[in-house]
């Protein structure tokens, strides 16, 4: 059975619905903590939402230096799939695994609603099983959600196709270009700001009456990762 780390630092939260989306999708979630110098044998690890270290600084700025992301800086350079969700997708641009930053949405104010995206790139380790322009609604909620970086680097994520999601129908935090999620030159590591493990369990996930996977938008992260580990 695939076996996909899920890391806990203080302040995490969303490292049990991160665990128990793993578990929905087949695979075995198994718990890292942010001390540990090891890896403990996985096959992907997933960086969920919370806020770490208290937001101390800079959300993400603190854990970038916790022991575990030594190991997880040196596995995603060999090509582990790694998934930064919200503060993970934070403590993945500080730790620079992936380019660019997040600042405070541009409105101030926190925002907690279900999203609408579209999936833009297929060729990620974590979005193999959507369809490419096919628009999922998950939740999102974060203060630091606005995604920037300057313009060269924007349109290299663009043109090498990196950019993996991007805000539909309203941008909700002011991110440049629209940019809800992004992945290295590999496909390997991808960060987004709303939450798939929020959405992988009928009549708990977002619902707008949308048919039958109503609600169940973000289990195929979890699905896609494994496929790509046997593939
Ligand atoms: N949901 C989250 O992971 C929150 C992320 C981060 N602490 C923020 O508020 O921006």
């Amino acid at each position: 059975m695939t076996r996909i780390g899920v890391v806990t630092f203080p302040g995490t939260l969303d490292d049990r619905d991160a665990a128990r989306a793993v578990r929905l999708a087949g695979g075995e979630p198994v718990a890292l903590w942010h001390a540990d110098a090891d890896l403990r044998g996985v096959d992907a690890v997933v960086l969920p939402g919370g806020f770490s270290y208290g937001d101390y600084l800079r959300a993400g700025a603190i854990s970038r230096f916790a022991p575990v992301m030594g190991e997880v800086v040196e596995a995603a350079g060999k090509g582990m799939p790694v998934l930064g969700i919200c503060n993970g997708f934070q403590v993945l641009t500080e730790a620079h695994l992936l380019p660019g930053s997040m600042i405070k949405n541009d409105h101030l104010h926190f925002v907690c609603r279900e999203q609408v995206l579209s999936v833009e790139s297929t060729d990620t380790a974590w979005t193999g099983e959507y369809a490419a322009g096919e628009r999922i609604t998950i939740p999102l909620k974060n203060q630091d959600g606005q995604y920037v970086a300057d313009e060269s680097t924007l349109d290299e994520l663009e043109g090498e196709g990196r950019v993996v999601f991007r805000y539909e129908d309203t941008n909700p935090n002011g991110s440049r270009r629209g940019i809800a999620g992004i992945s290295n030159a590999k496909g390997n590591v991808v960060g987004l700001m709303p939450h798939p493990e929020h959405a992988v369990e009928a009549g708990f996930g977002p619902d707008g009456a949308r048919g039958p996977r109503s609600g169940t938008d973000g289990l195929r992260f979890f699905t896609s990762v494994m496929r790509s580990l046997v593939s």
